[in-house]
């Protein structure tokens, strides 16, 4: 696979202009202004083939934006450097922004009292799309996202998902080769949520775009990315698959015992962790170097419940505790 995006030791640092407390502090700061730096980004290294699916995730404030940032042009890096398919976004940002598309699921690409459809030929003029290609793009979205039945309503009548499909489908039109995807499903209804992932993974199918998605919605990365590149204070902390993230920071799987009677007392054994407890049903941690063969033997002989069902810690969980215990 090509490498299509290449960052390499990219920093970058802002500069935050400090203000004392006080009313006696801002006509102070008038004078003689403090700045402190902040090292949003520290020496992130990372290269993504053409095509791949990768989830950039980090708590609040890990750098996540701004390194999208550098690589749509928007951020020059402090130091280090970073090429989109050979061109470096920050230094040729017009010929970059034709390869790119960005979706914000904060904001939206949408004139409000504009149909979708007219959005469509507006978007066509601005990123002068030829004809064919534009009647071609714009006909499978609609198909793939099935936009047909509020087409032509004004985007100020559309449901939330519906205009996370119509900006979808916009940042699409001029046929990018990578597509940065922000929070592409928040606020959405657990169903949306599923029609957008497929989508989006539709998408990449039909068109092989390199897509970069950031999100806090561990749902996101399990249903579409492959990969997954996890951030914390501007470092990187983990580029892999995602089998290998479970593999490396899952810690056992969890067993929950259910009883027709009163679930007995639980008992320390230095082996087992109880995580749930009610009055017919326990949760339990194995220890992650068990065989769960071992594990559920153990664990029926010593408390005969009447039904036992193994729960595989999901990402959400794992990554939870990746922070807690930093
Ligand atoms: N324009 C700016 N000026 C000063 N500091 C900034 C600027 N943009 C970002 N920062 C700081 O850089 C750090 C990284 O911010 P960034 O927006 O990249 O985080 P993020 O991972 O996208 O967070 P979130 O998940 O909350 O969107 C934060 O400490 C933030 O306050």
């Amino acid at each position: 696979m090509s490498e299509y995006i290449e960052v390499s030791h990219i920093c970058k640092d802002f500069e935050i202009s400090k203000t004392q407390p006080g009313v006696m502090g801002a006509v102070k700061s008038l004078f003689h202004r403090e700045y402190e730096l902040r090292h949003a980004v520290k020496d992130i290294s990372f290269s993504i083939g053409k095509g791949e699916m990768v989830g950039y995730i980090g708590p609040n404030g890990a750098g996540k934006s701004t390194t999208i940032k550098m690589l749509s042009g928007i951020l020059t890096p402090t130091s280090g450097t970073a090429t989109v398919n050979g061109i470096v976004p920050y230094r040729n940002r017009k010929e970059n922004a034709k390869q790119i598309g960005v979706v914000f699921g904060q904001r939206s690409q949408l004139l409000w009292d504009l149909p979708v459809r007219d959005t469509f030929d507006l978007y066509q003029k601005l990123y002068n799309i030829e004809n064919s290609r534009f009647e071609n793009n714009k006909n499978l979205f609609i198909e793939l996202l099935q936009m047909q039945e509020f087409l032509d309503q004004p985007v100020r009548q559309l449901s939330l998902g519906q205009k996370m499909k119509a900006n979808l489908a916009i940042a699409m039109l001029h046929d990018p080769a990578v597509l940065y995807l922000d929070e592409p499903t928040i606020g959405l209804d657990v169903m949306s949520k599923q029609a957008l992932r497929e989508s989006i993974k539709q998408m990449n199918q039909e068109k092989k775009t390199t897509i970069v998605l950031t999100t806090h919605d561990m749902g996101d990365i399990e249903a579409v990315c492959q990969r997954l590149i996890l951030i914390d204070h501007g470092q990187k902390l983990f580029d892999g698959k995602l089998s290998e993230f479970k593999e490396q920071y899952e810690d056992g799987f969890a067993v929950r015992l259910e009883f027709e009677g009163k679930a007995p007392d639980w008992e320390e054994d230095g082996q087992f962790v109880c995580k749930e407890w009610d009055e017919h049903a326990m949760t339990v941690q194995a220890p992650s170097n068990m065989p769960l063969k071992d594990a559920l033997l153990l664990l029926i002989q010593k408390y005969e419940p009447s039904n036992i069902s193994v729960k595989e810690q999901n990402i959400e969980e794992i990554v939870t505790k990746i922070f807690r215990e930093k």
